[in-house]
């Protein structure tokens, strides 16, 4: 049987990754730095995921696991030594303390397999992260396994086209959409092709970009212009006639933006960012699709990268700019990012913080923008 290692058993570790490899009858083992993840799936002795697909809605409950803690005591080695293909769902912030924690492993399994492949399949939502990753995870090796990860690890990008939501990292109760792959950068050092919803692609980087911008861009607003309503919910947003014209315009104009920029057919973006309708309704929640509003809005990412398409290629971005002031005014207590942007909102005033998250110059057409619909 073969083994996967998911590290980061939150929402998509367990609700998307786990399930999906237990589905195909592979091992599986679950590492986090939380506590409660383990502590929670070994209570339970198993976890439940409601697979919402374009068919029906399965209920599935996920028996057949390993679960550990990034504990002092390495408990997670052996399982770490048998395996084949370790998959990170992850925040971007995160990946380093990852390395930091699995340099031992990576040490070890170098001694005992010297001859055995592995691959890593990164998945967060930010492009161009994996020669950064590749340099935090080979920081703390010996030069022998250093050498040894260049010819023997791949690490590998990925495009994540699945929203999958639980009341918190560690619930054992969650809701998950099944309609698309995960698009994976090949070539990969293992065999995965027995897996459902694992497909191998060429030009991850493109893509992404391109799939960050469509797909995440209106989602983003939802989740924004829904907080300002008093939604919790993607849901309730989706079923507001006002914020689901924003969001309407804004598909207008990144998509006519994206077309001038990439050389991808309209049918090429379709299969990309298109999501059938899946049986039942996920309750994915404002607070997860808006989390951390200071990555969603940097340079490059998906509402400031839209605009930054729209202004190159002189598409109207008055839609996306609406998405993003509502960003700006985005004050969940629950998130620490989004507390950080509010006080330097009121530091710095609002042009100078759009400025500095943005990564925009002060004269720039979108920092106008988005500070004149931020003051309306
Ligand atoms: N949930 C989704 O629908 C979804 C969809 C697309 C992309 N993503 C991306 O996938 C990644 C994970 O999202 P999620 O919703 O599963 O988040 P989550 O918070 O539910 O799970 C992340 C887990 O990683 C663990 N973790 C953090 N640092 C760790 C470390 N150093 N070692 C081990 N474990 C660590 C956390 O404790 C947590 O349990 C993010 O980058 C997110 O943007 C999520
Ligand atoms: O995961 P984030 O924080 O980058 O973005 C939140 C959501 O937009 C995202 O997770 C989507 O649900 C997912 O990317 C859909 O495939």
């Amino acid at each position: 049987m073969k083994n996967v290692l998911i590290v980061g058993a939150g929402r998509l570790g367990k609700g998307f990754v786990g399930e999906t490899f237990d589905n195909a009858g592979w091992n599986i083992t679950f590492l986090d730095k939380d506590p409660r993840v383990s502590e929670e799936l070994l209570k339970h002795g198993c976890y439940y995921v409601k697979v919402h697909r374009v068919d029906e809605i399965q209920n599935r409950t996920v028996k057949n696991f390993q679960a550990f803690t990034c504990d002092e005591a390495y408990s997670c080695m052996e399982a770490f030594l048998e395996t084949d293909v370790i998959v990170l769902p992850l925040y971007p912030e995160d990946f380093e303390e990852a390395a930091e924690y699995l340099a031992k492993c990576f040490e070890e399994f170098f001694k005992v397999h010297p001859e055995r492949k592995l691959t890593m399949i990164c998945i967060t939502n930010k492009n161009y992260l994996i020669p950064g990753i590749t340099e935090a995870f080979k920081k703390d090796l010996s030069q022998d396994a250093r050498n040894w990860f260049d010819q023997n690890v791949v690490i590998r990008d990925s495009i994540i086209r699945r929203s999958t939501d639980a009341s918190s990292n560690y619930d054992v109760h969650i809701d998950t959409v099944a309609v698309n792959s995960l698009l994976i950068q090949q070539p990969v050092n293992n065999d995965i092709s027995d897996v459902e919803w694992m497909e191998l692609t060429d030009k991850i980087e493109m893509l992404k970009d391109i799939k960050v911008i469509a797909v995440n861009g209106p989602h983003a607003t939802l989740a924004y212009m829904g907080y300002l309503k008093g939604y919790h919910t993607i849901p309730e947003s989706e079923a507001d006639p006002e914020i689901a014209q924003v969001v309407k315009e804004v598909v207008e104009e990144l998509t006519e933006a994206v077309m001038k920029e990439y050389p991808i057919t309209p049918e090429e973006l379709h299969n990309l960012v298109y999501f059938a309708p899946a049986q039942g309704v996920l309750p994915d929640s404002i607070y997860r699709v808006g989390y951390d509003p200071i990555r969603k809005l940097s340079k490059g990412d998906r509402l400031t990268g839209a605009a930054q398409l729209c202004l190159k290629h002189g598409v109207c971005f008055d839609a996306i700019a609406k998405g993003m002031a509502a960003g700006f005014k985005y004050a969940e207590p629950r998130d620490a990012n989004a507390q950080k942007l509010q006080k330097e909102i009121k530091e710095l005033g609002i042009g100078q913080a759009v400025c500095k998250y943005t990564g925009l110059e002060p004269d720039s057409p979108i920092v106008q923008r988005v500070i004149e619909e931020y003051n309306r």
